[in-house]
């Protein structure tokens, strides 16, 4: 239906009242109030009050400055990310699919010609590209699953991403560091990773490190709710080094467990750094709000993303088939809580209007809940780069386009599923095709085992000066185009491990 100028023109007025509803009631109170005033003479005004008793302007006076001084030690600091920067790995990490393959059939393991096939077949569908890269413990045949190669690989990432993030910001120093958090779900070293960081960059003795385990993919985001508590109530010019990693060197599951091959095909070596502040010098992005949400409590859930042994003694991680809609019914759940501190008055009326529809005609007419557009409260959206179907359930979920989507499924093509670091690839990405812009709002989502859904909010301050981050050397090639993936259609690498297994055995 066409809309004439002046129905557009009335809609947008409609739309500015709603969304800036308490603006606009205190703009006609303070009027209502100088109107008063203007009618009173300001010596009538004076008169009364040298009639009031000098004691109760005096307890007036210091009732309003200790009211004021409440509110500034009662207000919670505001919080920022300084900077943040991520492992770029090198080209000898690669593990094209063709390497998988001859990999799969190389190996001492008893795999079988079905697994193999069945792993090619998720490994071409999973969104994932030829560049994405694994740890040298992977290379190797057998793949060295030892306590060394996971701290090597801990070395490695969790250096390069924190070396980075202290190139970016050169005034801040490791010794201005104050709080330090590492996450890191399936491996967990004595002594800890933080401890690693603070031997490695030598950080102050006093310190505050924290390091979580088992949390899954989630557990950056979770990192930045833990930060932002702590920088709330912290003195001025506090400082979190945060770094969110995954180890997966002792995790290659070599079993025939389908949903236990999963992981082995999804994730890759990755890891970011963020410096987050309660001092706005130097900031890149406002820290807006933090929603996390727990569904653990559903035995389902729980045991979505769950790590343990096969029937033969395989260690691994079992993926749920129905994983995707876990994740779809907790963002649900999340979005509920994250919605109202988000969207704009007009979204909140729209689905306020649909919701009493729905109750008035109970029994008489389905009415179809209103989805709000959270397109209306960010220009960024970057959901975890979990697995194509884990974007997938978001896209339909919230109704994005593809470009909407764009960051999280290329993230997903060059660098695979990163876990808790996949979200600040994502910004890296918006920033090195040089769309994040001065006031732009991002909204992060991360699902993890447990099962967990956590939205962020972040609007940017200062967008990067160039586009230098894990994209370098790539991000001419991208947005690439990504096959379309057919349910009935074979892909042809599968199909050909039957052959080259043949080629192998003889
Ligand atoms: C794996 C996929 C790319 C496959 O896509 P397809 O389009 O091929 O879809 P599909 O679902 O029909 O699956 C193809 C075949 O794989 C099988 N299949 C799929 N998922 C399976 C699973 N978890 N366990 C066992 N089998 C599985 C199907 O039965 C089917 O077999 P057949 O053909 O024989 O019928 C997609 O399903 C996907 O992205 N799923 C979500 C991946 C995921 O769990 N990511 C989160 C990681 S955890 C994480 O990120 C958080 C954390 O760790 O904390």
């Amino acid at each position: 239906m066409g809309s004439s100028p002046h129905v557009k023109f009335l809609m947008m007025v409609s739309r500015l009242v709603v969304d800036n509803f308490f603006g606009v009631f205190a703009v006609a109170v303070a009027a209502a109030v100088v109107g008063r005033a203007w009618l009173i003479r300001p010596e009538e005004i004076l008169d009364q009050m040298l009639t009031l008793p000098r004691v109760y302007v005096f307890l007036a006076v210091i009732l309003a400055a200790a009211l004021e001084k409440m509110r500034r030690m009662r207000r919670l600091r505001d919080v920022y990310l300084v900077e943040y920067g991520c492992f770029r790995p090198k080209p000898c990490y690669r593990t094209p699919f063709a390497t998988c393959l001859e990999h799969a059939h190389l190996m001492p393991y008893l795999v079988d010609e079905e697994s193999v096939a069945f792993a090619m077949r998720l490994l071409e569908r999973s969104g994932l590209g030829e560049e994405t890269c694994v740890p040298d413990a992977y290379h190797y045949m057998p793949p060295d699953r030892s306590l060394k190669a996971s701290r090597d690989e801990a070395e490695l990432v969790m250096f390069a991403a924190v070396d980075d993030v202290f190139a970016k910001t050169a005034v801040i120093k490791p010794a201005d560091i104050d709080v330090l958090i590492v996450n890191c779900s399936i491996f967990t070293p004595v002594p800890v990773f933080a401890d690693m960081v603070v031997n490695k960059y030598k950080l102050r003795s006093d310190v505050k490190i924290m390091n979580l385990s088992g949390m899954g993919c989630s557990a950056g985001l979770v990192s930045v709710g833990l930060a932002r508590k702590i920088l709330q109530v912290a003195p001025a010019d506090t400082r979190v080094l945060i770094v969110s990693t995954e180890i997966l060197s002792s995790q290659y599951y070599v079993g025939t467990e389908r949903a236990m091959l999963l992981p082995n095909c999804l994730f890759r070596m990755g890891a970011a750094a963020m410096i987050l502040s309660n001092s706005p010098s130097e900031a890149r992005f406002r820290l807006r709000r933090v929603v996390r949400t727990v569904t653990a409590a559903r035995d389902a859930d729980y045991r979505c993303v769950f790590q343990e042994e096969d029937d033969k003694g395989n260690t691994g991680i079992r993926l749920s088939k129905d994983l995707a809609t876990t994740a779809g019914y907790a963002l649900k759940n999340n979005i509920a809580a994250f919605g109202p501190l988000v969207l704009p008055a007009t979204e909140q009326l729209l689905v306020a209007l649909s919701l009493l529809k729905r109750r008035l005609l109970r029994g008489r007419a389905k009415v179809r809940l209103y989805r709000p557009d959270f397109r209306t409260a960010f220009e960024h959206i970057c959901i975890h780069a979990g697995g194509r179907g884990v974007i997938d359930e978001v896209q339909d979920g919230l109704g994005l386009s593809d470009d909407d989507v764009e960051a999280s499924r290329m993230t997903l093509h060059r660098f695979g599923n990163t876990s808790s670091s996949s979200v600040l690839y994502e910004l890296a990405y918006l920033e090195a095709k040089g769309r994040m812009k001065k006031d732009d709002r991002v909204w992060m989502i991360s699902f993890g085992a447990g099962f967990d859904c956590n939205s962020v909010s972040w609007e940017c301050v200062k967008p990067a000066g160039d586009a230098d981050g894990p994209w370098a050397e790539c991000i001419a090639r991208y947005p690439v185009q990504l096959p379309e993936i057919d349910k009935d259609i074979r892909t042809t690498l599968a199909s050909t491990v039957k052959v080259w297994g043949n080629e192998f055995r003889r």
